[in-house]
């Protein structure tokens, strides 16, 4: 198979090689964003997906407004919707400036996804990517379901992250965008990237390389196997769970022992996670399973965390809140929406209701009388919100889809009516209505003020 019917290959398996579909390609002007537009440009036009281009002007250099102008006229030039944004110089940290710019990239791109309706979002990560990513996790260590490297596709807010590249090499990447003749920037912080992924970039994968010609593509073939080999532990899983807990979610510690012996750690960590929505390394729960296994104790209390402990009686163990979580105690807090001005709701987050647009990002959102007064506060357990198609979908469930980590999730507010009916998750979800003649637009807005150095997921 050739490098473009693997292209398509992967746009085919996400359903985006259709007319009807829009994808926001998100392009840095670099060599690798500009062939993967290239390549989306030259699909046949029954195949190619609506474009919207993607750009945020991090203004880290010099040359940040050269590529954003190069990119706008190119834009022009190829009749393409242009989104840019900017991430302008007062906002950025004065540490972990790399992970800053890819959180601010991201919730740019996930705030587009979610205006546009796109199917997808797609980067142009590659094999080259891929193999420093792996290795630089090999070295770090962990479980090896850490080990899963940049994935093919993921959910993304309202739809998809798509990285269509990733059988492509650097070097394939470089030698079609020459041969297309296509214009593009040197990303001159690659040469500072950090110093892990740039010895790993210059040093370790050229030599790897060298040792053998077929080194990415092994790692791509590793990638693949991984997952499946992780797809079905997972399933395995699932069937082996209830055959060793209760209706009430407890352990039988009996029916646990009695499984395999590989399968024991797997199974503990997935009970717990469950249990618990925290991830727990397979690698920490030796311990915990000694616990559960001695019969000296045969009744007790085995804290986890600071949030949970494990308790012990008649051959059953249930998973218990340490302590009642504060998120609980406290009051909710509700701040009434003013109309047409921004509000601080969190540390990084400025949002606003308003009757223009505020930002290019705004999206309209159909509101009546009976909706008023609006409110912010934080989400809560029970909290739904409204599908195109009639369902619902629990807040919980989404933050848990988008894969928001846990410590990040008691962050997140929600945007309510006078009804405390959810209609918007911020920075995740809107609900959905249908706009009547009883219905008035208004524009639902989210900026970043501050950003913490937190490194995204992949
Ligand atoms: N300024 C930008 N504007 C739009 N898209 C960008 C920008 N920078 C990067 N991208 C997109 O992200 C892809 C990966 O870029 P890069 O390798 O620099 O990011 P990274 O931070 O190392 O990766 P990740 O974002 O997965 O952590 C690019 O190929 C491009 O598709």
């Amino acid at each position: 198979m050739t490098p473009i019917q693997q292209f398509k290959r992967q746009l085919a398996a996400q359903q985006l090689l259709d007319p009807e579909v829009t994808v926001i390609v998100a392009v840095s002007t670099g060599v690798d964003s500009m062939a993967l537009l290239t390549l989306l440009e030259q699909l046949p036009s029954q195949q190619r997906p609506q474009l919207i281009v993607a750009h945020v002007n991090h203004h880290l250099r010099a040359q940040s407004q050269t590529e954003a102008a190069y990119l706008t006229k190119y834009c022009q030039q190829h009749q393409l919707t242009l989104k840019l944004t900017d991430w302008p110089v007062r906002l950025h940290p004065k540490t972990g400036i790399e992970a800053a710019a890819r959180q601010f990239r991201y919730t740019f791109f996930g705030q587009l996804i979610t205006a546009t309706q796109a199917a997808a979002v797609l980067t142009a990560h590659h094999a080259n990517d891929q193999a420093e990513t792996y290795l630089m996790k090999l070295a770090r260590g962990g479980d090896l379901a850490q080990l899963v490297g940049i994935q093919a596709a993921r959910p993304f807010y309202t739809g998809q992250l798509v990285r269509p590249l990733l059988t492509w090499s650097k070097g394939q990447l470089r030698e079609y965008a020459q041969a297309q003749g296509v214009t593009w920037y040197e990303d001159a912080t690659n040469a500072d990237v950090e110093l892990t992924r740039n010895r790993l970039r210059h040093r370790v994968v050229p030599e790897l390389t060298q040792l053998n010609p077929a080194f990415l593509a092994h790692v791509a073939s590793y990638e693949q196997q991984l997952q499946q080999l992780l797809m079905a532990q997972t399933e395995m899983i699932r069937g082996l769970l209830p055959t060793v807990t209760t209706q009430k979610k407890q352990l039988t510690v009996d029916a646990w022992q009695q499984l395999p012996s590989s399968w024991q750690l797997p199974v503990l960590q997935a009970w717990l996670t469950q249990g618990t929505d925290t991830q727990f390394s397979q690698l920490k729960l030796g311990p915990v399973a000694h616990w559960l296994q001695n019969s000296q104790l045969p009744t007790g209390r085995l804290p986890l965390n600071h949030d949970w402990q494990l308790t012990k009686a008649t051959g059953l163990v249930a998973i218990q809140p340490l302590k009642k979580r504060v998120k609980k105690l406290r009051p909710v807090e509700k701040n009434m929406v003013d109309l047409n001005q921004w509000q601080k709701i969190t540390a990084t987050q400025v949002v606003g209701v308003f009757e223009q647009a505020a930002l290019p990002t705004s999206q309209p959102f159909p509101l009546t009388d009976d909706d008023w007064p609006l409110q912010w506060r934080p989400w809560q357990a029970n909290d739904l919100v409204q599908l195109k198609g009639g369902g619902h979908q629990k807040v919980r469930r989404i933050l848990i889809d988008q894969k928001v980590p846990v410590a990040q999730r008691a962050l997140v507010q929600v945007l309510v009516n006078a009804h405390d009916t959810v209609l918007w998750v911020v920075g995740h979800k809107f609900s959905y209505r249908q706009p009547t003649t009883a219905t008035r637009t208004v524009f639902l807005a989210l900026k970043h003020t501050e950003l913490k150095g937190a490194h995204l997921k992949r």
